[in-house]
């Protein structure tokens, strides 16, 4: 297999430490650099807990892109940091795999014209994990028949984004195949406000953060007489691996930005 030439942005962070050992273990991958927010200067060597590996650690972008020139850029650190990355990536004609979360709708269709004027590919990948990915689509086809429809999503507290790049893609994808509609009682009340979640065509999104959680999500439907719910757990953040890997390959074979990994398995 032709060897593909990376960058990881966040490489202490929990996932990029995952995407680091990754690019070790994948024969055909190879890291050229790690983007820290400190350690310019360094090799990933001296730093402690990475692995023994002789390669530069930059803290600007610019500098990395002007001085590397690799295929792909993993990206995995903040939606400020991200979308930074993901323009300069586009830039300097390196492809962008981001699993960062965080992005509007408007970063995304912005960053997609980006991408295709200059005719590159890039991923944005809200959750890398295949048993999310099916989660997703199970969810959509479950709302075909089952249109009334709450989202749980639960991840360990030092998340930063809420909702979850996961729920609220799942909300995007069941939104394109029922009709918008208010759920629960039509005078129901908030005596607390939030109580009933943040809302996205009617759906009711509920976000909770837990020491000992990683990422987790439920899909519950109602209909008279009979509930579905439809759960996907990640217990550690080597599930999102292949899915990485995944991304890595098919990002070189793109010319525009594919936003969710369930347009790349169909
Ligand atoms: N797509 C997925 O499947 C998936 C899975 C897990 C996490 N995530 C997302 O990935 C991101 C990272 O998650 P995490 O759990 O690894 O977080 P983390 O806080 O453990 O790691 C983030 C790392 O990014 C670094 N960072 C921040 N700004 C930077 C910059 N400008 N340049 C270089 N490094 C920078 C931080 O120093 C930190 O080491 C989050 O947005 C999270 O929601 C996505
Ligand atoms: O740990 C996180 O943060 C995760 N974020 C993603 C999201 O926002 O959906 C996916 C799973 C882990």
């Amino acid at each position: 297999m032709k060897e593909i030439t990376i960058i990881i942005a966040g490489p202490r962070g929990n996932m990029g430490m995952e995407a680091v050992k990754l690019t070790e273990q994948t024969e055909h991958f190879k890291l050229l650099a790690v983007v820290d927010t400190k350690n310019e200067g360094k090799r990933l060597s001296e730093l402690d807990g990475m692995p023994n590996l002789d390669i530069p650690i930059y803290t600007d972008i610019e500098k990395c892109f002007t001085e590397q020139q690799p295929d792909v850029l993993i990206d995995l650190t903040s939606p400020e940091s991200g979308r930074v990355h993901l323009e300069a990536a586009i830039d300097h004609g390196v492809r962008p795999v981001i699993g960062t979360t965080g992005f509007s709708q408007e970063d995304i269709e912005r960053l997609r014209a980006k991408a295709e004027d200059k005719e590159i590919g890039a991923i944005i990948a809200p959750n890398f994990a295949i048993g999310a990915i099916l989660m997703m689509k199970f969810a959509q086809t479950a709302a075909r028949y089952m249109p009334d429809v709450e989202i749980l999503e639960m991840h360990h507290d030092k998340k930063l984004d809420a909702p979850s790049g996961t729920a609220h893609k799942t909300a995007q994808l069941i939104a394109e195949v029922r009709e918008a509609k208010k759920q629960g009682h039509p005078q129901e009340t908030e005596d607390l406000p939030g109580a009933r979640g943040a809302e996205l065509d009617g759906m009711r999104i509920h976000s909770i953060r837990l020491p000992g959680l990683v990422a987790h999500q439920e899909v519950l439907f109602g209909g008279p007489g009979q509930t579905l719910t439809i759960r996907h757990d990640s217990i550690n953040r080597a599930s999102f691996m292949p899915g990485v890997r995944l991304s890595v390959e098919a990002v070189l074979t793109l010319n525009t930005l594919v936003y969710g990994l369930e347009h790349i398995i169909e």
